[in-house]
């Protein structure tokens, strides 16, 4: 207490603050730090002034291209692990300028935090002024936050200076257990922070401090904590449950003051997490600056994180129990290919069928908004007997649906109906054009779905670019004619067979959905049905109990699996 104390009242002391906060840390590193600070200031301001005095300020160029934009608030970490580094290497895997704002320099690395400077705060506010008086920022992003004089900068620049959004991650303790912002933050946090934040994502310890010092330990635990956080003025929040007992998955509490998401991911086992929070913050940012939801921003992000872990899970960097990852993976591994298809979206599969929306008086749109509503978490257009003009069109209007709510469209068969519409991607059969070159005319972004029925077809479509796999049909169905039924074994035979991510179809419904999902094979992510939810007369309870009935099978395999 009387650390904290001290804390407080010398913000501004370099020295002071690496006794109360890192007692380890040792002073002298501090004191060279202030000398290179203040030179470092003096001479920006000379090259500002000199900029000034040559020639003006420059005119904007109407045809230039405008590149989104985060500005991240942060710590630095000589480790590059984490804070400002990882932030710009999240933004620049996802195509976004990140521009920065340093608030303190920390000496890092894989075993630990050895050492904290703290930027003197009218540093802080010198650094935020040169970027957001100049340049055009679409979204700041915060991290490491680390006196309440620099809360108190965030707030007035922002007011002087408005963004199109402000991503907070609340940084308290780093992964290694150290602290980066002590107690005497929270008020300021509570009090001008989070109401400031479009979307705050708190691991489980700093949501615990923000409620203070509230027991989380289940999911039901962190549903209360999202609600408890939401009261506090963020738009959205996002409890992040990376260190949730117990847990098979990756379990994040999504809530946006109406709706509690439940995003699951696969907890990907490897010492290399360090800046996982601060990525997830960084690419939210990344993709709300160019104009994703904030639903679908989060759920591309957590997508995002988890790829990278699994590229990295066996790279080794330093010799302490926590490495960084690598952000470009995309580079070596994806021939510079986007991540966009997140495999979990496949979980619950709505298929329409306008044959069917018309024996029950509904327009397409409406099916598809119960369905999502329900709890699809993807949809695909098969419209076989509707007019180019007319699918065009209702691809339009259920992209908007599909887009409020963070699910993926794609289009059957129909490639031009899919690049004429900005749909997700599409889904073909064998007997359309081959993967590789509806790749070649959707471009990298795009996601391509393919039926296969044998790992020779799986097989083809994985070279040919594909990004997941539906197999089927799994039982007899009278939605396809003439279609061979391959069974459980036969889509078992499929899955086993490659490497991308499967989803099943075929006379799929709620009496045999468990059956398909208890084949135990990890890459089968879940059911692709048409009749189960279009070939009745309420879609979107029927959406709910297949969801439900999904929900159930995963828990219980996951739990069988333990
Ligand atoms: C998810 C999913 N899997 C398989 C199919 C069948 O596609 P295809 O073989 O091209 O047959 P049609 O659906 O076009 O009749 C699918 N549509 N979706
Ligand atoms: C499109 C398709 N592809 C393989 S089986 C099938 C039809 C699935 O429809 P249902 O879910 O009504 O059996
Ligand atoms: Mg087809």
């Amino acid at each position: 207490m009387a650390n904290e104390a001290h804390f407080l009242s010398t913000s501004l002391s370099f020295l002071s603050f690496n006794k109360a906060v890192l007692p380890e840390f040792r002073q002298s590193k501090g004191l060279s730090f202030l000398v290179n600070s203040r030179i470092s200031r003096s001479k920006q301001t000379r090259v500002s002034m000199e900029m000034r005095g040559s020639g003006g300020p420059m005119t904007s160029d109407h045809s230039a291209v405008k590149i989104p934009h985060v500005l991240t608030v942060a710590g630095s970490d000589s480790g590059a692990g984490a804070g400002i580094q990882a932030d710009l290497k999240a933004c620049a895997a996802r195509g976004v300028y990140c521009s920065t704002v340093i608030t303190a320099v920390t000496a890092q690395n894989t075993v630990g935090v050895q050492g904290v400077n703290i930027v003197p705060e009218d540093f802080v506010a010198e650094q935020m002024k040169s970027v957001l008086s100049d340049m055009d920022v679409d979204v700041v992003k915060t991290g490491m936050l680390p006196s309440i004089g620099i809360v108190k900068i965030l707030h007035q620049q922002l007011q002087v200076y408005p963004v199109r959004a402000l991503v907070v991650d609340p940084v308290m303790v780093s992964t290694s257990g150290d602290v980066l912002a002590g107690p005497s933050i929270l008020a300021v946090f509570r009090e001008e922070l989070l109401p400031m934040a479009d979307i705050v994502t708190p691991n489980l310890k700093e949501a615990s401090a923000l409620l203070d010092g509230v027991k989380i330990n289940t999911v039901s635990d962190m549903r209360s904590a999202a609600k408890l956080l939401h009261d506090m003025g963020p738009r959205n929040v996002l409890v992040k449950g990376g260190d949730l007992p117990d847990s098979l998955d990756a379990v994040d509490i999504f809530f946006d003051g109406k709706n509690l998401y439940e995003l699951h991911s696969s907890r990907i086992k490897t010492r290399n997490t360090h800046g996982t929070g601060c990525t997830l913050a960084s690419c939210i940012a990344a993709e709300l600056a160019k104009g994703s939801s904030m639903l679908k921003a989060v759920k591309a992000s957590k997508f995002f994180v988890e790829t990278a872990l699994d590229y990295s899970k066996d790279i080794s960097i330093g010799k302490g129990p926590q490495g960084p990852f690598d952000h470009l993976m995309n580079l070596k591994h994806n021939s510079g290919r986007q991540v966009r298809f997140n495999p979990s979206d496949l979980f619950l599969y709505a298929v329409t069928d306008s044959r069917m929306n018309r024996k029950w008086g509904h327009s397409i749109s409406d099916a598809v908004k119960d369905a999502v509503q329900g709890g699809a978490t993807i949809v695909q257009l098969r419209e076989k007997d509707i007019e180019t003009g007319d699918f065009l069109e209702a691809a339009k209007s259920c992209l908007q649906i599909c887009r409020s709510h963070g699910v993926p469209l794609l289009i059957n068969d129909r490639i031009d109906v899919a690049l004429a519409s900005d749909a997700d991607g599409v889904h073909i059969g064998q007997s359309d054009m081959p993967a590789h070159v509806a790749r070649s005319l959707l471009g990298p972004e795009k996601i391509i779905g393919v039926s296969c029925k044998t790992p020779e077809q799986a097989e083809q479509a994985w070279l040919g670019g594909a990004d997941y796999i539906g197999c089927g049909g799994v039982y007899p169905t009278n939605t396809k004619e003439n279609n061979r039924t391959i069974g459980l074994d036969g889509l078992k035979t499929v899955c086993l067979a490659s490497k991308l991510p499967v989803v099943a179809i075929g006379g799929i419904n709620i009496s045999n959905a468990r059956a398909v999902m208890e084949i135990g094979v990890p890459n089968l992510k879940g059911i692709a049905v048409v009749s189960a939810l279009f070939d009745r007369e309420c879609v979107l309870t029927e959406t709910r109990k297949l969801h439900a009935v999904l929900t159930e099978a995963t828990a219980a395999a996951a739990a069988a699996a333990k």
